[in-house]
């Protein structure tokens, strides 16, 4: 009999810690001898999250649109195509920062009609800090889209909690709770949780121990390795879609090495309208090539030695940012680089 496939779906806004999850979970995967693969979307029209996963695992991507509407139609059929060319034991789908995750789960389910696949738990990454300025703010579409990523989750992953406090912190906990009391709720920095919910009870652990061993800190009620439930398919697309299309991507080539100093200032000045920022760079200053990350106000940088050729690139994400203003400070950018 054709062996069942776990699939996994891991939401979250747009630079809450997804892919630093992806890695955590490709990893565990491996150390319990399971073959992992991933099903990648990415808003923009370039996958740099690739870069950050690896080579080695295979992975199929869909671009250039958000999962849950351009490209939903696609899900279904990368996934069957993964599974079949490649045998992995789980596949990780990595959704877009601002998709719905309820169209994804419905486009799971509907596969599972032709391959032996079950949908076990959708992981929600929050942004601790993020979500707190959103709560204070209390409304707004990014807000809402952010209640509805996490209703939806078997595990919520409030990451990021370096960047908060302690009251902070439980405080958000709170909320999470509130919206969602039936997930695991998993404090963590850089997405380093306990992945033991992952693992499926042995004969000698009862179901209630497996649920409650992925908290570390008591405060969730676990349900990790669960399916997700039924009735959460059920919905109407118009409504969902509405939720995310103020979202907008510019993605922009570079022909020229920028120079280090200049670029790490122009992240810091980034208006507050781009949420998310990510891109492969060459500067003047050094030999190597980067792949940066900018997520609410922060960056960071990570060496890279692509395989085949890839382009310089930057990728805007954001909700009513000007690429006029953009543009002309990239510009600036470059005549004092070159
Ligand atoms: N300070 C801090 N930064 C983090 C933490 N976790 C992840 N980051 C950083 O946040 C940035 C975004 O992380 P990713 O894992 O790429 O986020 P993502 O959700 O995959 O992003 P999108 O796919 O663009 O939506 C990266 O620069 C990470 O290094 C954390 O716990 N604390």
């Amino acid at each position: 009999m054709e062996k069942q496939v776990d699939v996994y779906l891991l939401t979250g806004f747009l630079g809450s810690g997804k892919t630093t999850l992806l890695r955590k979970l490709i990893e565990d995967a491996e150390g319990r001898g399971l073959k992992s693969a991933v099903l990648m979307n990415e808003v923009g029209d370039v996958n740099l999250d690739g870069f950050a996963v690896g080579e080695k695992v295979p992975m199929a991507e869909l671009l250039g649109g958000c999962i849950c509407c351009s490209v939903k139609s696609d899900v279904g059929l990368e996934l069957l195509e993964l599974i079949r060319a490649h045998r992995p034991d789980a596949v990780w789908i990595e959704s877009t920062g601002v998709a719905q995750p309820l169209e994804i789960i419905d486009a799971v389910s509907e596969t599972s009609l032709y391959t032996r696949l079950e949908l076990k738990g959708v992981m929600t990454v929050v942004d601790a800090r993020h979500l707190l300025d959103r709560v204070r703010i209390g409304s707004g579409r990014t807000f809402k889209l952010m209640k509805d990523q996490i209703r939806v989750s078997s595990v919520l992953i409030l990451n990021k909690a370096d960047l908060v406090g302690a009251a902070e912190l439980e405080e958000l906990a709170g909320w999470l709770r509130e919206w969602n009391p039936s997930a695991a709720i998993l404090p963590t920095v850089r997405c380093d949780a306990d992945l033991t919910f992952l693992r499926e009870p042995g004969p000698e652990q009862n179901r209630s121990e497996a649920r409650g061993s992925g908290n570390g800190n008591g405060s969730g009620n676990g349900g990790g390795h669960e399916s997700v439930p039924h009735e959460h398919t059920q919905h109407e697309h118009g409504h969902v879609h509405r939720d995310h299309e103020h979202i907008h991507v510019w993605t922009h080539y570079l022909n020229e090495p920028l120079d280090s100093i200049r670029f790490e200032r122009f992240l810091k000045e980034l208006p507050d309208e781009v949420y998310r920022a990510k891109g492969i760079v060459t500067f003047t200053d050094t030999p190597s090539r980067f792949l940066f990350q900018y997520a609410y106000k922060e960056s960071d940088f990570m060496r890279i030695t692509p395989q085949r050729t890839v382009h310089d690139v930057l990728v805007f994400i954001g909700e009513g940012f000007s690429k006029e203003e953009l543009l002309l400070k990239l510009e600036r950018l470059r005549e004092v680089s070159a």
